[in-house]
Parts: structure tokens; C-alpha cells; sequence
């Protein structure tokens, strides 16, 4: 019989550069003075939690249902990834019960946007916004070019 409670965990990590958006947890971050080098919007939250639901199942990973050698993955909103990880997740019988995620990022402070990231991830996972916790730390000055996301999610059986 399969386990009534599984757990995922999801890391990603993007260069920063100037002269590039930022967005993370599919909320734009504005007066970010760098943006993320990626295939896609390159928002590091949502590729963690998108790894994250489908590690909790042994799915693989993001890399494999939407290459970066992809034309069509060119600017991809990454929203279409976790709904694609999401649907995979259900088709194993299983639904997201709360998310944790930490985000490191020197630059700008991320606190003002923290119900707005919460807000859109439980949309995108259809959870109240009270099942998703973030959180942000600095690479105190170590990777200021760089923005990091690591996430756990707790899946539970559909029929238990
Ligand atoms: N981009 C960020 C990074 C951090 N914060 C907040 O600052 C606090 C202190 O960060 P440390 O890395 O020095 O521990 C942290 O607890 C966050 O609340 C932020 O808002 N945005
Ligand atoms: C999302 C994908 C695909 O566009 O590309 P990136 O935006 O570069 O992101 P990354 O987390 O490095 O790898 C996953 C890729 O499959």
C-alpha cells in the first residue's frame, strides 16, 4: 500500500545580472537592480517547488518535462511548470498539504513581497495561503550575484 504522507524537497539556483526582470514565487520584484540569467523567467521559487512536488513522488525533475534546450521553454512562465508537476502529482493519487520555502537573495529585501509570494503559490497549488511559509535569508554578502530557493512540500494521499 502506498504511504499515506510523502516529502519533497526542491532546490534552484540562477546567476544574476543587470538589466534583467526578477521574479520569484511568480511575483515580480520590482527596483531588483538584478535579474536572473535562465531559459525561462528563471523565478528560482517556483523551479524548487516544482522539484519539490515531484521529488516527493520519485518524478524526476523540472529539467525533464521542459529542457532549457527548448525553444518553447524560451521565457516560459514558470507557473506552467508547477501546474505541470502539480498534475503529475495528482495523477499519483496525492495533493500538496503545506509548502516551506526559503529563498537567499542579498538584494532587495524580499519582506514587503512575502504575502504576495505566499498568496500566489498556494494559488498555484490551490491551498490557502496559511499552508505556504517563506522565508528569506542573505548570502550575508558570499553570493551577492546569485539567488538561491529551496523548498519542501508535504504530499498527501487523495484516498487515505
Ligand atoms: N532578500 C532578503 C534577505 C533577508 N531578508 C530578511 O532579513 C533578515 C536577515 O537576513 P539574514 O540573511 O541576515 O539572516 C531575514 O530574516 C529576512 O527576514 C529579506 O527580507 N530579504
Ligand atoms: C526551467 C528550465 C527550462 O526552461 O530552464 P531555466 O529557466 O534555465 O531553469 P533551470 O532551473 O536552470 O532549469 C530547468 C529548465 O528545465
Amino acid at each position: 500500500m502506498s504511504a499515506p504522507y510523502r516529502i519533497g524537497y526542491g532546490e534552484d539556483a540562477h546567476r544574476l545580472e543587470a538589466g534583467r526582470p526578477l521574479v520569484l514565487g511568480g511575483v515580480p520584484v520590482p527596483h531588483a537592480p538584478l535579474g536572473a540569467v535562465a531559459h525561462s523567467d528563471g523565478d528560482a521559487a517556483l523551479h524548487a517547488l516544482a522539484d519539490a512536488l515531484l521529488s516527493g513522488l520519485a518524478l524526476g525533475d523540472i529539467g525533464q518535462y521542459f529542457p532549457d534546450t527548448a525553444a518553447e521553454c524560451k521565457d516560459l512562465d514558470s507557473a506552467v511548470i508547477v501546474a505541470r508537476a502539480l498534475e503529475l502529482v495528482r495523477g499519483r493519487g496525492y495533493r500538496p498539504v503545506n509548502v516551506a520555502l526559503v529563498v537567499t537573495l542579498d538584494r532587495p529585501k524580499l519582506g514587503p513581497l512575502r504575502a504576495a509570494i505566499a498568496r500566489r503559490m498556494a494559488e498555484l497549488l490551490s491551498l490557502p495561503e496559511t499552508e505556504v511559509g517563506v522565508s528569506f535569508k542573505t548570502s550575508e554578502g558570499l553570493a551577492p550575484a546569485h539567488v538561491q530557493a529551496r523548498a519542501t512540500v508535504l504530499l498527501a494521499r487523495l484516498d487515505p
